[in-house]
């Protein structure tokens, strides 16, 4: 098969701990799994200062292209990793999908129907592409040390964190340590190893990826047909990659003999009838999956701290997977950061796994939803789901029920413990409410164009001051705060203080003057008041590190 990427190839030296006196080796974190989600939590930790070990297994990126669309969250938390821009800059922006019945359009939507924003809706990338940034990423952090070729083989969880046996080309060690994250992938042999369960449904459908290299002039857009001439019965999905690389789906059915389907003397035909006999292609990767949508009861296990696809997993239409395993990784970051550096109690890691359940249970449901629509499971749902898009060609109330995959968007973390709610008779415009991730907006700092978000990406609590009202922080805050002051066109700044160029920023947080925003180093609101209030902010912090 033609390939348009070079995969590096990674070294394994000899690890330190096989010349190490028995019963030394100890790590305060190990993350095991150097998939997109286990490299972000490994970066996190170390832009944090905290040091970490990544292993992984492989000695190289994803083999096969899997992972594709990148939501603006994703990309804004990867901003914040220091590697958004290489995502953006080699990947495929787009915002827009369409829905075709047949060959007629049924539905339509735009991930970002409004301007001010950073990053678009989506950024279709290879997940080789995005693994190797990462690592690139990992490689400028001291704290982060990285193993390839290293297996962990066995676990042993104590009170004080676990025990492990590792695998290497060179031999086997046990490396003990305070904390372990687990990101080792869907079928996580760690999480076999502990026998824990993972619990949900099968789907009865198989679907055939076919990665294709062409020249196509199509727009960067998410086209999904039910029922095209090309392919009757069932359904195909089309996006557009990085290097001329275009993604098929098609929907087999469950009776598809999956070693059948992936020769290409199966899968080429397929292609040739959706594009033409006149449209040169070459075959870059073929792959035929079944999913499940399921998530384990507990994300943490003690010392223990599973994420992504070892925690929970989807299936692939509304590209929720690697989406909200990064979101994991970006929740899981500065928890453990603040645990490790003694700045919030061990049980600030319970709320790791209740905001982000609640977050995987979101992204089930909807993936269930329209799994279901795309395979309907009863003669009932198959007769509803034809009726719809029967209807859906004339109707506008039908458009809005065809469901193809609703594509992934952050959870608003609204019923957290660690959010503090909205005083009684302060109300507010929008959609900031305490537990969102934030919206981001233009802004101008010293006279330089920038972007909220990117001022609010060190990792730390920020207090978001609207207007000129005094702000003095209290000396006895458990965690350092960032104060930042944003001022509306036409007021006078000081050095640092963010202008709200063209009053998205104002408008979004609803932020009238004095309007004070508590924001998390996840970029969620935490909290927010209609005025400065030393105590309540004393004790919403507290709040947002568990420690009342
Ligand atoms: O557009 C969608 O709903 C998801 C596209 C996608 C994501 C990951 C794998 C894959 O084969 C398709």
């Amino acid at each position: 098969m033609h390939s348009t990427y070079s995969y590096p190839k990674f070294d394994a030296p000899r690890a330190p701990e096989l010349d190490a006196a028995p019963g030394t080796a100890r790590r305060p974190v190990v993350v095991v799994g150097a998939g997109p989600v286990g490299l972000s939590v490994a970066i996190d930790l170390a832009q944090r200062g905290q040091p970490v070990l990544l292993l992984d297994d492989d000695d190289t990126v994803s083999v096969g292209s899997r992972g594709l669309c990148y939501a603006k969250r994703t990309l804004e938390i990867l901003d914040r990793l220091g590697c958004g821009q290489p995502v953006v800059d080699k990947g495929v922006t787009w915002n827009v999908g369409r829905t075709f019945l047949d060959t007629e359009e049924v539905f339509s939507f735009d991930l970002l129907p409004e301007a001010g924003h950073e990053r678009p809706g989506m950024v279709n990338l290879q997940q080789y592409y995005l693994e190797a940034y990462l690592v690139a990423r990992a490689r400028e952090l001291p704290a982060l040390e990285m193993r390839f070729r290293h297996k962990v083989t066995q676990v042993e969880p104590h009170g004080a964190g676990a025990t492990l046996q590792v695998e290497t080309p060179h031999g086997t060690f046990t490396l003990a340590c305070d904390w372990l994250v687990v990101c080792d992938g869907a079928r996580s042999p760690v999480r076999s190893m502990l026998g824990l369960d993972i619990e949900g449904r099968v789907f009865r459908d198989r679907f055939l990826i076919a990665d294709v290299v062409m020249k196509a002039d199509f727009p960067a857009e998410r086209w999904f047909w039910f029922d095209p001439p090309f392919h009757r019965g069932q359904s195909v999905l089309l996006h557009r990659e990085a290097d001329h690389v275009w993604r098929i789906d098609f929907q087999l059915g469950w009776e598809a003999d999956p070693d059948e389907e992936r020769k290409p003397e199966r899968v080429i035909p397929r292609i040739r009838a959706m594009l033409g006999d006149e449209r040169p292609f070459e075959l870059e990767w073929v792959s035929v999956y079944t999913f499940q949508c399921r998530r384990m009861t507990n994300f943490r296990h003690g010392r223990v701290l599973f994420a992504g696809d070892a925690a929970h997993q989807v299936s692939p239409f509304g590209a929720r997977g690697a989406n909200s395993g990064i979101q994991d990784a970006d929740n899981l970051g500065w928890k453990l950061g603040a645990v490790l550096s003694d700045r919030a109690p061990e049980t600030l890691l319970d709320s790791y796994h209740a905001e982000r359940a609640f977050a995987a249970d979101e992204n089930l449901l909807n993936s269930t939803r329209s799994t279901d629509f795309i395979t309907p499971k009863s003669a009932m749902s198959k007769r509803f789901r034809n009726a719809v898009l029967g209807l859906a060609r004339e109707h506008a109330f039908a458009r809005a029920l065809v469901n193809s995959g609703r594509l992934s968007v952050p959870a608003t973390l609204h019923t957290s413990a660690l959010v503090t709610p909205d005083r009684a008779g302060e109300s507010f415009e929008g959609w900031m409410l305490p537990g969102a991730p934030m919206d981001d907006a233009p802004v101008a700092v010293d006279g330089q164009p920038t972007w909220l978000l990117r001022q609010v990406a060190a990792g730390e609590f920020t207090l978001l001051v609207f207007g000129d009202t005094p702000v003095t922080l209290p000396d006895d805050l458990p965690v350092p705060v960032g104060l930042r002051r944003v001022q509306r066109l036409g007021s006078a700044t000081a050095p640092g203080d963010l202008l709200d160029t063209e009053g998205h920023l104002s408008r979004r947080y609803d932020g009238r003057p004095g309007t004070v925003y508590l924001l998390r180093p996840d970029q969620h609101v935490a909290a927010r008041w209609r005025a400065f209030d030393a105590d309540a902010l004393r004790a919403a912090l507290r709040r947002s590190l568990a420690l009342q």
